[in-house]
């Protein structure tokens, strides 16, 4: 039995459909990340999963149950933002208890389950301390472990790390995933973060306004992107776009090239003047115009290219895609 089944759901508020025809299946223990631009649709859909909109046809399913009618609190959810939205004037401990107390579950048993969450999130030294005395990080554990303590059959995560530094995002980041595999749980995990997406997910969902444009593991979205969007979205740098006659007259197609697949080669049919370089250490991207269009080309190592220089490019005809315009 599927863990979430979306039938044909849409959403609208007012005039504005939001949502258009999304269907989707999770399987139980799945890490599912929804991903796409900004406005998309992305936390709404999540929302509508929760319980906190309604979506405006179409079912949803969470463990084989029809849960369109079902309020949030009974779906067997716990969800995690990105503000954290911890209480101030509780500590830690109480921050992860208190949905526990509402519910009326035993004293033994709440502080069983929250040690086993702040052992699992490296929180134990931190359980008396006020959300005030945290770091953001250390904030969004709690969040998380907020999550933890319930149990639920469906954990939904909207942008968790989006509020912490580059360094943060990482090791958070490393920190959810193995709590996913800790736990055996069923995630839904929204991000407009590209990295996110690849590093987490088992199965990713592309949105683009309102719509499912592919779902499929992060290397079947990398290596067969359904069309130019999810080709162009999934990647850094990101894939080059080059007009197919380019390499062969009367092509109206475009071609698709990713960064890393493109080399330096002196016989090579493309020439490039070089634009800008961005030395990255153990990477360079060179930035060229190949005639009117740009291209990043990224080089393994450091390579003492400069702007103005000429540069004349290969690469295998085996990593090309090609999109209908
Ligand atoms: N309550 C609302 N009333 C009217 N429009 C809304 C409402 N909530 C969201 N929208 C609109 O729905 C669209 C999708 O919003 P949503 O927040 O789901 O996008 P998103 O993909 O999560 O974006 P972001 O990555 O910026 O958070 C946006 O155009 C937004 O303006």
């Amino acid at each position: 039995m599927s863990a979430l089944t979306l039938k044909n759901v849409y959403k609208a508020f007012g005039d504005t459909e939001v949502l258009k025809d999304i269907s989707i299946e999770v399987e139980q223990g799945e890490f599912v990340v929804f991903v796409g631009p900004s406005g998309c649709g992305k936390s709404t859909l999540l929302r509508v999963i929760a319980g906190l909109e309604e979506a405006t046809a179409g079912e949803v399913h969470i463990d084989g149950k029809l849960v369109n009618t079902v309020p949030p609190s009974k779906r067997g959810i716990a969800m995690v933002f990105q503000s954290y939205a911890l209480y101030p004037h509780l500590n830690v401990a109480n921050n992860m208890s208190l949905a526990l107390k509402q519910e009326g579950v035993s004293k033994a048993e709440i502080a069983e389950r929250v040690q086993e969450a702040s052992r699992m999130l490296q929180l134990d030294d931190y359980l008396k301390r006020f959300p005030s005395e945290l770091s953001g990080g250390q904030r969004q554990r709690v969040a998380i472990g907020r999550a933890v303590v319930r149990q639920p059959k469906l954990f939904l995560l909207d942008e968790p790390l989006s509020n912490l530094d580059a360094a943060l995002r990482v090791s958070t980041r490393l920190e959810i995933a193995s709590l996913h595999k800790q736990l055996d749980a069923t995630m839904i995990y929204v991000t407009h973060d590209q990295t996110e997406a690849m590093t987490l997910a088992d199965k990713i969902v592309v949105l683009r306004d309102g719509r499912v444009e592919q779902v499929g593991s992060p290397m079947e979205l990398y290596n067969k992107p359904a069309n130019k969007f999810v080709a162009g979205f999934l990647g850094s740098p990101a894939m080059n776009f080059l007009p197919a006659s380019l390499l062969k007259d009367g092509d109206t197609r475009v071609i698709g090239l990713r960064p890393e697949y493109i080399y330096l080669d002196e016989n090579g049919p493309l020439s490039a003047k070089v634009q800008h370089v961005e030395q990255l250490g153990g990477d360079t991207n060179v930035i060229a115009m190949v005639g009117e269009h740009m291209v990043t080309v990224r080089l393994f190592g450091q390579h003492a290219i400069a702007p103005n220089q000429q540069l004349t490019l290969g690469f295998d005809p085996a990593t090309l895609h090609y999109f209908d315009e």
